[in-house]
């Protein structure tokens, strides 16, 4: 891990990346995944990563947490190039660097309680019983679960709780910065509204960053400050979340506004128009409780 001297660095900052995948096929060439990717993203910023599925939002968050090979390029965070980062520096680097996944039925070990579950990071971070068990309280109530959740098993929960687990999971050890990868798709629409309140809310309290990762373009616009579009392994498109998702200049960019995976254009207009009410409604709320806090 070789440190990058630069005044007013940014938390994360991708430079010229490029992925490749080795090819399963004998002496073919290797696939490249990404190519020379810029991106940076600054404390308690969220950069929204949108494109259609096979366009490499994923791959670019799984390359930010070490678990793509970088061919070429660097991934510089808090200054230091982290694209070679040995198995313990990992390790260490995983207090700041967290992930949620997508699937909130497949993320969670079913056998375990949502008690141990939150705690597993705690422990292997070194901190002692007691002190991972009132971090686990306070975990649950910062992702609004109630106590009694400790005790209890994944199943019993629905997706959006679920979600939750795996939000304060990502928590435990006071990330700097969260890879989000599609964490609402799977969810239905109320309850993406409350989730994404969720991820805003947690940013306002504790400053962390995210790398948002979606293909709704709905739903990035409303959580993300700035949005990179990515198609065929490159970035298009870059620039402030209102600017790029209302009216945007690449033509891939265009086209994805008007794509919708809901063929009628009367139901499209009437689900946009639910989520943004939903949103909104979930917005004012927050706003209401905090003044009246
Ligand atoms: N481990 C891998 N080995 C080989 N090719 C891969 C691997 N992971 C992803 N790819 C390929 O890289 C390309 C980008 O995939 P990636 O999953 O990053 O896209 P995505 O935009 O996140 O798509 P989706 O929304 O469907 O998850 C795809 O063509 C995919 O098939």
């Amino acid at each position: 891990m070789s440190t990058v001297s630069r005044q007013d660095a940014p938390l994360l900052s991708v430079e010229d990346l490029v992925v490749e995948y080795p090819s399963k096929k004998f002496r073919a060439k290797p696939f490249r995944a990404l190519t020379d990717i810029n991106i940076t993203i600054g404390q308690g910023e969220t950069l929204g990563l949108v494109g259609e599925s096979g366009s490499g939002k994923t791959t670019l968050g799984r390359a930010v947490l070490g678990l793509a090979p970088v061919t070429r390029g660097k991934v510089i965070f808090e200054g230091n190039d982290i694209s070679n980062a040995s198995r313990r520096e990992r390790r260490t680097l995983s207090r700041d660097l967290q992930v949620v996944f997508q699937d909130p039925y497949t993320s969670l070990n079913p056998a375990l309680e949502i008690g141990d579950i939150l705690a597993e990071p705690l422990g292997v971070q070194g901190l002692q019983k007691d002190a991972a068990r009132k971090r686990v309280k306070e975990l649950l109530d910062q992702v609004g679960l109630p106590s009694d959740a400790i005790h209890r098993l994944p199943r019993e929960f629905s997706g959006g709780q679920r979600q939750r687990v795996a939000i304060a999971r990502a928590l435990a050890l006071s990330p700097k910065l969260i890879v989000c990868d599609e964490p609402v798709s799977a969810l239905d629409l109320s309850t993406q509204a409350r989730v994404l309140d969720l991820f805003l809310q947690i940013q306002r309290d504790t400053g962390v960053s995210y790398l948002f990762v979606s293909h709704d373009l709905d739903v990035v616009r409303h959580i993300s400050h700035r949005v990179a579009v990515m198609f065929r392994g490159e970035i298009v498109e870059q620039g402030l979340a209102g600017t790029v998702t209302r009216d945007p200049e690449h033509p891939y960019t265009q086209r994805l506004l008007l794509a919708s995976p809901v063929p009628d254009p009367d139901r499209q207009e009437q689900r946009r128009a639910d989520r943004h009410r939903l949103l909104e409604q979930q917005r004012q709320q927050t706003e209401q409780a905090g003044a009246a806090a």
